[in-house]
C-alpha cells in the first residue's frame, strides 16, 4: 500500500473515555480519511447513545463496542435498540455467546435497519480477546492454543452469517485459510514498536498486521495517549503505507 489516505482508512480509533467533549474534539481533528472510531464500554456507560451521535457528528463510521453477551432473546434486543439509537458502521458480540445469540443478533440488526431505513450494520464477533494468551485461556476452561479457538469461533460465526470477527493479527493467516478473503478481520492488539504493549498480549505492529492481511486495524491508545494524536495517526499510515 503506498496511499496514506488509503492506509488510514484501514483505521478506527478506539476513543475509550469518560470526557465527551474530549471525545468529539479527538473525533474532529483526526481527519475525514479515518477509517471510523471505535466507542465501547466505558464512553457508551457514560454518555450512552446520544454521546454516540454527538461523536458521530464528525462524519466518521462508528464501531459500536459493546460486546453483547447474553441470552438470545436479551442480544436481540439489545442489538435492535443499537442499531436503531446509534446508527452505527458495525456492532460486535462475543462469538462465545454461541450459535442462537449471533443468529438472533444478525436477524436484530437487519430488521431494525430495515425498519428505520438504513444501511444494516455489520454484525461481527469477538473471537479470543487480545489481552489473554494460551495460559490465560487454560484458566478459563477454553481449549488452546488461541490459534485454534479462534478458528473454531470463526467458522461458528461465519456458519452464522455474521460478517466477521475480531481476532488479533496473529491468527489472520490462519481465519483467512478457514473462512476466505470475503470474512472481515477487525483487528485490535495493535502496537507501533514505539508505543507500549499495556495490557494486550497477542500484539502486532500496523503495518504486519496490514501486510498479514486485516481489514480494519483497532487502535486506541497509542493514538489517544500520544501528546500528538494527529500525528500519531499520520505516523501510523506512513509506517501502513510503507507496507
Ligand atoms: O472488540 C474490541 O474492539 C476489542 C477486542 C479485543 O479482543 N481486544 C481489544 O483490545 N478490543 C478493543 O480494542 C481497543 C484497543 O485499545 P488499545 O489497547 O488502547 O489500542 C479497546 O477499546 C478494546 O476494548
Amino acid at each position: 500500500m503506498t496511499d496514506t489516505n488509503a492506509a488510514l482508512s484501514r483505521v478506527f480509533c478506539a476513543i475509550d473515555t469518560t470526557d465527551l467533549a474530549h471525545a468529539a474534539d479527538l473525533a474532529g481533528r483526526l481527519g475525514p480519511s479515518l477509517g471510523g472510531i471505535k466507542l465501547g464500554l466505558e464512553f457508551v456507560n457514560a454518555h450512552g447513545p446520544a454521546g454516540v451521535r454527538r461523536v458521530a457528528e464528525a462524519g466518521h463510521p462508528i464501531f459500536l463496542d459493546l460486546k453483547y453477551h447474553d441470552i438470545p432473546n436479551t442480544v436481540a434486543g439489545a442489538v435492535r435498540a443499537a442499531t436503531s439509537s446509534c446508527r452505527p458502521f458495525m456492532l460486535n458480540v462475543h462469538a462465545s455467546g454461541g450459535k442462537a445469540m449471533m443468529i438472533a443478533a444478525r436477524d436484530a440488526a437487519a430488521s431494525a435497519a430495515h425498519k428505520d431505513a438504513v444501511r444494516k450494520p455489520l454484525v461481527i464477533a469477538v473471537t479470543v480477546l487480545t489481552s489473554l494468551d494460551d495460559t490465560d485461556l487454560d484458566a478459563v476452561g477454553q481449549q488452546g492454543p488461541a490459534a485454534d479457538q479462534v478458528v473454531r469461533l470463526a467458522r461458528l460465526t461465519q456458519d452464522c452469517g455474521l460478517d466477521g470477527i475480531v481476532c488479533s493479527a496473529r491468527e489472520i493467516a490462519a481465519v483467512r485459510a478457514a473462512c476466505g478473503p470475503d470474512f472481515k478481520l477487525i483487528v485490535p492488539g495493535i502496537r507501533p514498536a514505539w508505543s507500549e504493549t499495556g495490557d494486550q498480549k497477542r500484539i502486532m505492529t500496523p503495518a504486519d498486521a496490514i501486510r498479514a492481511g486485516a481489514d480494519y486495524l483497532v487502535i486506541g491508545r497509542p493514538i489517544t495517549g500520544a501528546p500528538d494524536p494527529a500525528g500519531a495517526v499520520a505516523r501510523i499510515a506512513a509506517e501502513i503505507a510503507g507496507a
